[in-house]
């Protein structure tokens, strides 16, 4: 049974410094139990201060990092090494700094990659990667954390709302016509995502309040796409207090 979570923080840099340490003490459990540790990354701002916020953290090398298995939720489909892709981004600003295995960095596709300019080829390629690194004959590996920013309209990877991809049972698929540049993208589906044991839906900014709001206050998966985001043992919304403003009364305790 998972269980549910909001946690406020001050301002964007200490919700950045939270999850940071939150996020290393969780690999650091996952590798004592199991030896090795699965996370799924995410793109945007706020996850750009949180992969920062690990790389100069002073218990940052309490987790054995060449054990640790790296997927993303999403990436735009963009040429290996684009500025814009998440697996660059957080290759600059955490990755490089960390003794990683390579073999274990597992980056979705680029448009220059072995399947060209096709996503769905791409899509089918990261599926099939997922499916490799899965015990027994599941489909999925084991994501001890999966890291979601959410959008100002409530999607989270690339999951927008109204469109197909909310609604696709694989695990992982091409999208199109984004409305968040840019456009074509390959993005875990929320069967990938909710199979993760803790799901992190990351807010921060006056922009999240409404999408968070909603996405508490019973919104469905397909319009408010963040709603259909659950761990298997726990997922946990954790917010700016700018974020936070448009919380149901339920949780107005927590804005301090
Ligand atoms: O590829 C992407 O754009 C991201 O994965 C996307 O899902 C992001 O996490 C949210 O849009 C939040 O982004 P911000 O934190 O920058 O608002």
């Amino acid at each position: 049974m998972t269980t549910s979570s909001v946690v406020v923080h001050r301002d964007a840099e200490l919700l950045a410094q939270a999850v940071a340490a939150r996020l290393i003490v969780r690999l650091i459990d996952a590798q004592a139990k199991r030896g090795t540790a699965g996370v799924v990354l995410t793109g945007g701002r706020i996850a750009d201060r949180i992969h920062k916020a690990v790389r100069d953290s002073p218990a940052r090398d309490a987790v054995d990092w060449s054990l640790v298995d790296f997927w993303w939720g999403d990436e735009r489909f963009l040429p290996s090494g684009d500025a814009e892709r998440n697996e660059t981004q957080v290759r600059e600003s955490l990755l490089s700094a960390l003794p990683v295995e390579p073999k274990r960095v597992h980056a979705m596709p680029a448009s220059d990659g072995p399947d060209g300019e096709d996503p769905e080829a791409a899509a089918a390629r990261y599926a099939a990667d997922l499916a490799d690194a899965a015990p027994g004959d599941l489909d999925l590996p084991v994501f001890d954390v999966v890291m979601l920013g959410v959008g100002e309209d409530g999607h989270v990877a690339s999951l927008f709302p109204g469109h197909p991809a909310v609604y696709d049972e694989r695990t992982a698929v091409a999208v199109r016509g984004a409305p968040k540049p840019p456009p074509t993208r390959v993005s875990l589906t929320h069967r990938a995502i909710n199979s993760g044991r803790e799901v992190w839906l990351l807010g921060s900014g006056f922009g999240k309040a409404t999408a968070v709001g909603r996405a508490l206050s019973g919104g469905g998966p397909v319009q408010i796409p963040a709603a259909g985001a659950h761990g298997t043992k726990a997922t946990r919304w954790l917010l700016d207090a700018d974020a936070a403003i448009e919380l149901p009364p339920r949780f107005h305790s927590l804005n301090k």
